[in-house]
């Protein structure tokens, strides 16, 4: 759906040059839910802003539902920015006008017909939930109805894509497991393709099905969520990963541990299924080996369940190496943090 084909963008400013996107390429495909996620500066923000050019590329090509957007005339980009919907951090909504009228908006400067608006902002806002809101002011609505009635604006005009500029950033844990939640319905349900820009793991977690990571202009690694979770690439997608699956054992305890002969410490980490399996009962039972237990944890990653499982192997090498061709002869992903043999 959307294909962002060596994008560059530099800033020219007083105090010089700055590359905020650097050869940037990327595959968005229909109807996914797509996490763009970085650290503050990274460039997340020229990216979306480019993705509808509203920041113009310095070089490269944006090509959304087969139309090259960087080729495009003045007119012929405000036709196709109608495909193009975007919701932000802070809203911005028009405070003179009521939730309707804001809904009504661009349908409004699409030239479309009082009838045909009446009946499409009523569809939008039962689709948000909002139809007791309709003649209220936005001053009068807590953030996450502000945001609802963003989302309804955004869609008025039926586009195939959403861009979500920090979408949730402004709200708290509650709101924004409900702005989710109603963007993943609304995906299902239209199967509108969404891109995600975020500086917080939980909201990949909760909702992408896949997920790039962008570290000082460069994408550092991208593909489906539950393969960037399981074995992230880089260190900047692993200190994300542990803001939602903390798994990092305190340093005393770690040091106390590698005193130890005979031994290894390995990340055991388990998918859907797998993750209800009594993995180390089997293991005890298959290989001649003991298991000192350090850390476990299980949750979510969207709908399915993702665990963790750090423990201390202890044996002599054989039953060491026995021991982890069993794990990975159960298709888990087995990763060694110390060997101390
Ligand atoms: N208009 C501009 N002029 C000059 N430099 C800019 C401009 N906009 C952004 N930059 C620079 O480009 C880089 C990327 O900025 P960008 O706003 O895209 O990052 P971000 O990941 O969205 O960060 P944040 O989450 O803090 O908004 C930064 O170094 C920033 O200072």
């Amino acid at each position: 759906m959307i294909q962002i084909k060596q994008l560059v963008k530099q800033y020219s400013s007083r105090q010089g040059n700055v590359i905020a996107l650097d050869n940037v390429s990327l595959n968005i495909s229909q109807g996914s839910i797509y996490g763009i996620i970085g650290l503050s500066g990274a460039g997340k923000s020229t990216l979306v802003r480019c993705l509808n050019l509203l920041e113009k590329p310095t070089s490269g090509h944006i090509i959304v539902a087969g139309q090259d957007l960087t080729q495009l005339s003045g007119k012929e980009l405000r036709h196709a920015r109608q495909n193009i919907g975007m919701i932000f951090q802070h809203f911005y909504l028009l405070l003179s006008r009521t939730v309707e009228e804001n809904i009504a908006f661009p349908l409004e400067i699409a030239g479309v017909s009082k009838k045909e608006i009446s009946v499409r902002v009523k569809e939008l806002l039962h689709l948000v939930g909002l139809e007791d809101k309709a003649s209220v002011y936005p001053a009068q609505l807590s953030g996450g109805q502000k945001q609802r009635v963003g989302i309804a604006r955004a869609l008025a005009t039926k586009p195939q894509v959403l861009l979500c500029d920090e979408a949730t950033s402004a709200l708290d844990p509650q709101t924004t497991l409900s702005i989710l939640n109603l963007l993943r319905d609304i995906n299902q349900k239209l199967g509108l393709t969404i891109v995600m820009i975020t500086h917080e793991m939980k909201v990949v977690k909760e909702i992408c099905t896949d997920v790039a990571v962008i570290h000082a202009a460069h994408i550092v690694e991208n593909g489906p969520v539950e393969s960037v979770f399981i074995k992230p690439q880089s260190d900047i997608a692993r200190q994300f990963i542990s803001t939602v699956f903390p798994n990092e054992l305190p340093a005393d305890l770690l040091q106390e541990l590698a005193t130890h002969k005979d031994s290894e410490i390995v990340r055991i980490q388990f998918l859907g299924s797998r993750a209800s399996d009594p993995i180390i009962t089997d293991l005890l039972r298959s290989c001649d080996v003991r298991a000192n237990i350090l850390y476990g944890s299980i949750d979510h990653l969207r709908s399915t369940l993702f665990g963790t499982l750090t423990i201390e192997l202890l044996g002599n090498p054989e039953q060491i190496k026995t021991a982890h061709r069993y794990l990975e002869s159960r298709k888990l992903n087995v990763e060694v943090i110390h060997r101390g043999l």
